[in-house]
């Protein structure tokens, strides 16, 4: 379900630096084509979420929505995450879901084609689980690449997250979702504007 002018409200109060915008049929978050979350978000730089979604459909939705960054949390191959990369000229966000081990090595060929990684909570389905992982997994992580951390992030994760970030640099930004929403898609933002003010300490 679609919200427009909670999004509206959201960019006025907490001008978040992106906005993901879920392109994938099955999840209750799921933008459709109708363009309304995108003109909402006008002025944020758009993630389009995709799925193991066909190139031709993503170069489409890019030209529709004006995305400025890919995030793709399906089972891409490092082939698809190359053609992505070079067709679209767009930041790549390469989404791998952690669960309860990590072999970093499989991420290694991605890293040409990747701006970013972006880790996610392993589940049986794609993403939005609202469930964390085991952060200290990361401890490990042998690469400069930057990542952006996900996977039932909330407002209780502030003070693990600041600890997380003097450890590791490379942790470059924070992607939340279902735990600061009202309803699938509707976003609760008096407490967005609350965790954002208690990580700027
Ligand atoms: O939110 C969804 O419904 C969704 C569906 C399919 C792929 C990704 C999806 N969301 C992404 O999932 C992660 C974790 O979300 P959560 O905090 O656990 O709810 C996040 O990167 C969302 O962008």
């Amino acid at each position: 379900m679609v919200h427009p002018q909670n999004i509206q409200e959201l960019v006025n109060e907490v001008n978040p630096d992106w906005m993901g915008m879920i392109f994938y049929p099955p999840s209750p978050r799921y933008v459709g084509t109708s363009g309304e979350i995108a003109s909402a978000a006008r002025s944020l730089d758009k993630v389009g979420v995709f799925v193991n979604e066909p190139l031709s459909s993503v170069l489409e939705k890019v030209a529709l929505f004006g995305l400025k960054v890919l995030q793709l949390h399906g089972n891409e191959s490092v082939e698809e995450v190359r053609l992505l990369k070079e067709k679209s000229g767009l930041e790549i966000f390469k989404v791998f879901k952690i669960g309860n081990k990590i072999d970093w090595e499989l991420l290694r060929p991605y890293l040409p084609w990747v701006d970013y990684f972006l880790f996610d909570t392993y589940t049986e389905y794609h993403g939005g689980s609202g469930k964390t992982f085991d952060w200290s997994l990361l401890k490990n992580y042998p690469y400069e690449k930057p990542f952006i951390l996900s996977g039932g992030i909330g407002i209780e994760e502030v003070q693990a997250i600041l600890d997380l970030k003097k450890q590791m640099p490379q942790l470059a930004g924070l992607d939340i979702n279902s735990r600061f929403e009202i309803a699938p898609g509707l976003k609760d933002i008096p407490k967005i504007k609350a965790f954002k003010k208690q990580l700027m300490v």
